[in-house]
């Protein structure tokens, strides 16, 4: 593999906050077009390492490299070629409370193109509203009128609103219903097939690591202690990782997707079955 084909390169990663070490020595790799599941217990530092690669926390030590350049080297100026690449859906949205959805969608448009017109900036803005799954009318709203799913929206509309390759989901759906949570993973997942997005998501959903994610890293001792498939990180003896993925919740989600993978064998080989031909 090349340069080109890992979006995200990070080695010898190390963060701290006074005298707590929350990452030593932490390596990953991002391949592109995948959608790479985060996981880890509480404090592990997923959000933290996030927060890394886009520049919003300065590492004690190590290298992160996006579209092969240096986050930790570039001065302030040097990362904004790079940063109108990227989207970030933050947990909880935050989205600016005194904007509407729309105008929460221009706010990086404006930053990155402040030649764009207001009626160039209003589509764009309706047309990422609308790809991220929202009614029209919800651009006009303002974040305290939605549901916490339409948040969620919203904030992946402000994500998608550079057209960025690469997507940073921080638990998007964290707070969402089982079945609010379901369709925002297959919007997630459509948007990676259609828009040819990388996805780093970080995630305590069993469901959506089972669905959508490519790859899972698993984040324990200050370190991705695994990178893998589902099956392959099950291969491995790390009890945190053997807990987590067989426990009753793990079960419970490999059972759902086995249910999923079935239904829809079936329901392609009863779609070959069909006779060809009028009304067919
Ligand atoms: N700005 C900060 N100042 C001091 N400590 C911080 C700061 N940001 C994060 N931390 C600490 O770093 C550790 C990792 O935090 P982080 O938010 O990355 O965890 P996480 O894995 O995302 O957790 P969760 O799954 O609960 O969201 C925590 O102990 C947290 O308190």
């Amino acid at each position: 593999m090349q340069q080109d084909d890992f979006p995200v390169r990070i080695s010898g990663l190390v963060n701290r906050f006074g005298d707590q070490t929350v990452h030593d020595d932490l390596t990953l790799d991002v391949r592109k077009g995948e959608i790479l599941g985060v996981v880890g217990g509480s404090g592990t530092g997923k959000s933290v390492l996030m927060r890394s690669i886009i520049g919003l926390q300065r590492p004690v030590a190590g290298q992160i490299e996006v579209f092969g350049n240096s986050i930790t080297d570039a001065e302030p100026d040097e990362e904004i070629g790079v940063r109108c690449r990227w989207g970030v859906l933050f947990q909880g949205g935050a989205l600016f409370s005194t904007l509407t959805v729309g105008e929460n969608v221009q706010v990086p448009l404006k930053q990155f193109y402040p030649e764009l017109g207001r009626e160039l900036l209003r589509e764009i803005a309706q047309y990422k509203v609308m790809l991220s799954g929202l009614p029209a009318d919800a651009t006009s709203k303002y974040p305290a009128e939605l549901s916490g799913g339409m948040k969620k929206r919203a904030g992946l509309a402000r994500a998608l609103a550079l057209d960025p390759e690469l997507l940073f989901l921080d638990e998007p759906t964290a707070g969402l219903d089982p079945i609010g949570a379901a369709k925002f993973d297959q919007l997630t997942k459509e948007l990676k097939e259609t828009l040819g997005l990388t996805v780093f998501l970080i995630t305590h959903d069993l469901d959506t690591l089972y669905e959508i994610c490519d790859r899972v890293a698993v984040l324990a001792d200050k370190k991705v202690i695994a990178v893998g498939t589902i099956p392959e990180l099950l291969a491995t003896d790390h009890p945190w990782i053997q807990d987590y993925f067989t426990g009753p919740r793990g079960r419970a989600a490999q059972a759902a997707q086995a249910r999923e993978s079935k239904r829809a064998m079936s329901s392609n080989s009863r779609a070959m079955d069909k006779p060809a031909g009028k009304g067919a």
